[in-house]
């Protein structure tokens, strides 16, 4: 796809270590991905591949050992208040707010935001069910966590940053939230990167989704080219697969079946006697094995 538009989020070669006193932990290594908006990027990855380190260094929370990355056009950890202001984030375990009530959280939190869209804080209080006179410390996880993702995206950022955002929140709430989100973002023109364990989530509501594993990159890729694309190869023997390298790219390779991501039709092809396309958790599964 070609792009005019200038990226939201880029990264390009990223890497970021954690030295602890026994071991050197590689959370990201080269990472390169860029996100335009419009874009809903869905993050999969097993616990631990690095997702919310990525997230956390695109806000500037964490410095970067090599590589770029640039959030709304500048280095993250210089962002202007006005670009700040632009990004919504909601962590995996969001924040205090203790001691107030959810109508003066909120009131709270709407003062830092000129561009505070009041119309829809109230729709989306409506949806989520919530009482604004319930106190934040009483509400259950996933009303805190529905609490934070209003305060998140009211004022329309123009990133939307959002980790594992639906874990706790029941399937109704889960589905109404995760279409509107997208809708909201195509709309304002903002772009998304969550992630999340559900892959059925995701791949209803997300226009791409990320792969990574140990760190890195495996998979970017829009939803609607994964079918198409992405196929699991049975084989008997690689010798004619291996000609045609080039045009593929080799997702995993253990014998006798191979993960491939390639235009070109391998039926037929000598040796690969099966090809079969895969939803996102067969994927998932295989290159986990
Ligand atoms: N502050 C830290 N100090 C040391 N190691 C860390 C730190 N933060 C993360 N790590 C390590 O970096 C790796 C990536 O962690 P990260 O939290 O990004 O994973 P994740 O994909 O978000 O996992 P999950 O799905 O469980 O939330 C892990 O091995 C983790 O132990």
């Amino acid at each position: 796809m070609e792009h005019e538009m200038a990226a939201i989020l880029d990264f390009q070669q990223v890497s970021k270590q954690f030295n602890t006193k026994q071991v050197t932990k590689t959370a990201l290594n080269k990472l390169s991905m860029t996100l335009y908006p419009g874009m809903v990027v869905g993050l999969l990855g097993q616990n631990g591949a690095g997702k919310s380190t990525l997230m956390r260094c695109a806000l500037g929370i964490l410095p970067i050992d090599s590589g770029d990355i640039s959030t709304l056009g500048a280095n993250p950890l210089q962002l202007s208040t006005t670009a700040k202001s632009q990004i919504g984030y909601v962590p995996q375990q969001p924040f205090g707010y203790e001691g107030f009530t959810v109508e003066g959280a909120l009131e709270l939190h709407r003062s830092f935001y000129p561009d505070w869209d009041a119309e829809l804080e109230q729709d989306w209080l409506a949806r989520f069910d919530l009482d604004i006179k319930q106190s934040v410390q009483k509400l259950s996880v996933g009303q805190r966590q529905s609490l934070a993702l209003i305060m998140a995206m009211a004022y329309r950022p123009k990133l939307l940053i959002l980790d594992e955002p639906v874990a706790s929140l029941d399937p109704a709430a889960r589905r109404k939230f995760m279409g509107d989100l997208f809708d909201l973002a195509l709309d304002s023109g903002a772009a998304v990167l969550f992630s999340s364990h559900i892959t059925s989530d995701l791949e209803r509501v997300a226009s791409h989704v990320a792969m990574i594993k140990d760190g890195e990159l495996v998979l970017f890729k829009e939803i609607d080219d994964l079918r198409q694309d992405v196929k699991l190869l049975t084989l008997t023997d690689d010798a004619a697969l291996r000609e045609l390298t080039d045009e593929m790219q080799i997702l995993s390779q253990r014998s006798g079946r191979w993960v491939v991501d390639t235009q070109t039709p391998l039926d037929g092809v000598a040796g690969v006697t099966n090809v079969q396309a895969m939803n996102l958790e067969q994927l998932f599964m295989e290159l986990h094995p």
